[in-house]
């Protein structure tokens, strides 16, 4: 997928929001129990009444490898179901992965062969040689760590050398990798005053922006600071949005929870004149 064809579906749904598949077992509607998969029934409702108001999907590996091997099918039924029934969503495996570089081809061949994800979540610290072999399938995206939403985040990211912060360095050193065609980084929504000066040094990448609702970050924040004249950014909610009921009108309470980030959404992206 290009970043064109995701900034129109953006301007046609008037959002930048990724809903984030963190179905935690425990924590879906007991009732669907009863059901041959129930992870997967709660995806798929998910899915089914949020689809028009979100650009993207983001489940994360975690809540699926901890079931095991039924965890790994229902991640792929999950993927399967999107790209056949709404192929305009581009598809993140939240895996957070890198290794040296025989594996990290095969990470790459999990993610974007074996499983038809558009980008995957990777972790830049063993650096380019770990990081290249995701950036060799066209439209497909490496999605980069850059500065988290953790309070850990400060541990290193933070870190300067003449000047330059470690998360600075890593958005700019990994430019000489690839472009904003198959690269693009995270920013945590609870570090939104640090934008403007992440868009100075990566003007045209979309960003992952990964902590607003239960983590608390300011969505009109991350908007004001981090727009781009082609949207560059999407927007992810996961527990706010996926766990807003917990009855057997759950998915109608997670629509209801998009339907108010993406109203926030379209009103932010008229305001930046992106509409
Ligand atoms: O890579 C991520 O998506 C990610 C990076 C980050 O800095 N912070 C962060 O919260 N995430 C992920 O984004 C999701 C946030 O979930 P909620 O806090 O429930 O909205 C989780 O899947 C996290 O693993």
């Amino acid at each position: 997928m290009t970043s064109q064809e995701i900034f129109e579906q953006v301007k046609k749904k008037k959002s930048f929001l990724c809903v984030g598949l963190d179905s935690d077992v425990n924590k879906i509607p007991h009732f669907l129990y009863d059901t041959s998969d129930p992870v997967f029934a709660f995806n798929k409702e998910i899915i089914d009444a949020t689809h028009d108001l979100a650009v993207a999907y983001k489940p994360n590996l975690a809540f699926y490898e901890s079931m095991g091997v039924s965890g790994w099918n229902t991640l792929e039924k999950t993927v399967n179901y999107i790209r056949y029934n709404y192929p305009d969503i581009f598809i993140i495996a939240d895996a957070k992965r890198g290794d040296i570089g025989n594996t990290s081809n095969l990470y790459a061949r999990a993610f974007f062969d074996a499983m038809d994800f558009d980008a995957v979540t990777v972790a830049p610290y063993m650096g380019e040689d770990s990081v290249k072999p995701f950036l060799t399938y066209v439209g497909k995206y490496v999605i980069l760590l850059a500065l988290t939403s953790n309070k850990g985040a400060s541990d290193f990211q933070y870190m300067a050398e003449d000047g330059e912060r470690l998360f600075e360095k890593v958005i700019k050193n990994s430019q000489e990798w690839g472009d904003s065609e198959n690269m693009m980084y995270v920013v945590g929504a609870t570090k939104a005053e640090m934008l403007k000066d992440i868009r100075k040094i990566a003007p045209k990448h979309f960003l992952l922006v990964p902590g607003v609702g239960a983590q608390g970050g300011s969505l009109a924040e991350v908007a004001r600071n981090g727009l781009n004249s082609k949207c560059g950014l999407l927007v992810n909610s996961s527990r706010g949005i996926i766990f807003a009921g917990n009855g057997e009108d759950f998915a109608a309470k997670a629509r209801e929870a998009a339907q108010e980030v993406q109203s926030e959404m379209a009103g932010l992206l008229s305001e930046a004149n992106l509409l």
